[in-house]
């Protein structure tokens, strides 16, 4: 009997810490239109002209800190999810994995899935919150593939699941293990997003950034607001660990460029708190389902030393979910709903 395919995509990561390799991810990274969302001639001169050749031994510099034997920690996690997940659901099942931009390719893992003739795709962007930037580039990579196939068979996109209360738990199980209310501070920080891509998101056209506090409930009119989903994500955690509004912050990191991204950024966070006497800080980095490059150096490194140099104590980061058993739970829950 033919099985059901199941196609898990990460963002994706160089496939070595060389410049070259880097370049190579940043090029193709960079390029996509939904990420750097200008006209192609601005991006192309803007990506090939300046990031690629300058970030490119920059940022090969750090992810030689975190690659191990075992390669990126992006790439290691998702293979480990997808093999777990593999044993958890059986042979009804074939999951593949695959990476929107670099190796293992949306393309290898969808010829894998059409030469097993599957009979369905339920096709997981590993991003809780949604964004065009990275939920909607692998929807439409998904499509533009699977277009030209000649047997399309059924299939179905996730397109976030920033409230699934299983992963809600895992984040939350995790932290207790560091004992949340003996922090000073607690700090939900989220990859950032440019704020012109929160409103392209926002079909009402009258919601998104339009006062102060549009982002701070979830609702019909903002229900594909990157922001809106990240503050959702963030509430339900503090709800679940009873941790009180004033105790929290919730922050964006990793900002490119000098456009205006989603705020506040983390980095000024943390230089406030710093500067107000706070002596540890609990991180919380729920935009992401494994740990990586933004979460193994820039929270733990680069904010651990900002924050140190503030008169900070101890900055702890909370482990991703990656190859938790009840994480692998949740994706099962989230192939088969
Ligand atoms: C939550 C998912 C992500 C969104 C949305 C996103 C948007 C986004 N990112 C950049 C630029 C960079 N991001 C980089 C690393 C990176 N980004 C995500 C996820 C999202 N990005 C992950 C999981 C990672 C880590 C990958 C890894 O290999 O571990 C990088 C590369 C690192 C660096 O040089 O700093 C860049 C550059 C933009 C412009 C953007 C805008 C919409
Ligand atoms: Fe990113
Ligand atoms: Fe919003």
């Amino acid at each position: 009997m033919s099985k059901q395919g199941v196609l898990l995509v990460n963002l994706g990561t160089p496939d070595s810490p060389s410049v070259k390799d880097v370049r190579r991810y940043l090029d193709e990274f960079l390029m996509d239109e939904r990420v750097i969302d200008i006209p192609q001639l601005n991006r192309t001169l803007l990506v090939k002209g300046i990031i690629v050749p300058f970030r490119g031994p920059k940022s090969a510099k750090i992810y030689k800190k975190v690659w191990s034997e075992k390669g990126s920690p992006l790439l290691y996690y998702t293979k480990l999810m997808t093999d777990l997940l593999q044993a958890q659901l059986g042979e009804e099942y074939q999951v593949e994995m695959g990476m929107r931009y670099q190796n293992p390719s949306i393309q290898s893992a969808l010829d894998k899935l059409k030469a097993a003739d599957v009979k369905s795709i339920r096709v997981i962007p590993l991003f809780p919150q949604y964004a065009s930037a990275s939920t909607g580039s692998v929807h439409q990579k998904v499509m533009e593939i699977v277009s030209k196939w000649q047997a399309i068979p059924d299939i179905s996109f996730l397109n976030s699941f920033h409230d699934e209360p299983g992963m809600i738990d895992v984040f939350a199980a995790n932290a207790l293990k560091y004992k949340p209310e003996t922090f000073d501070h607690i700090l939900f920080s989220f990859h950032g997003l440019p704020q012109r891509q929160l409103i392209k998101t926002d079909n009402s056209k009258s919601h998104c950034l339009q006062s102060a506090d549009c982002c701070s409930a979830l609702t019909d009119v903002n229900k594909f607001c990157y922001s809106a989903q990240c503050h959702h994500t963030a509430r339900l955690l503090a709800a679940k660990l009873n941790i009180p509004k004033e105790k929290y912050t919730i922050s964006f990191q990793s900002r490119l460029g000098k456009n205006p991204w989603v705020k506040p950024y983390t980095t000024e966070v943390i230089d406030e708190l710093g500067k107000a006497g706070t002596k540890s800080l609990l991180v919380f980095s729920p935009a992401f389902v494994a740990d990586c490059l933004e979460t193994l150096y820039e929270i733990t490194e680069e904010y651990g030393l900002e924050f140190k140099a503030l008169g900070g104590e101890r900055l702890q980061l909370v482990e991703s979910l990656n190859d938790n058993p009840a994480w692998i739970n949740v994706l099962e829950k989230l192939v088969k709903q």
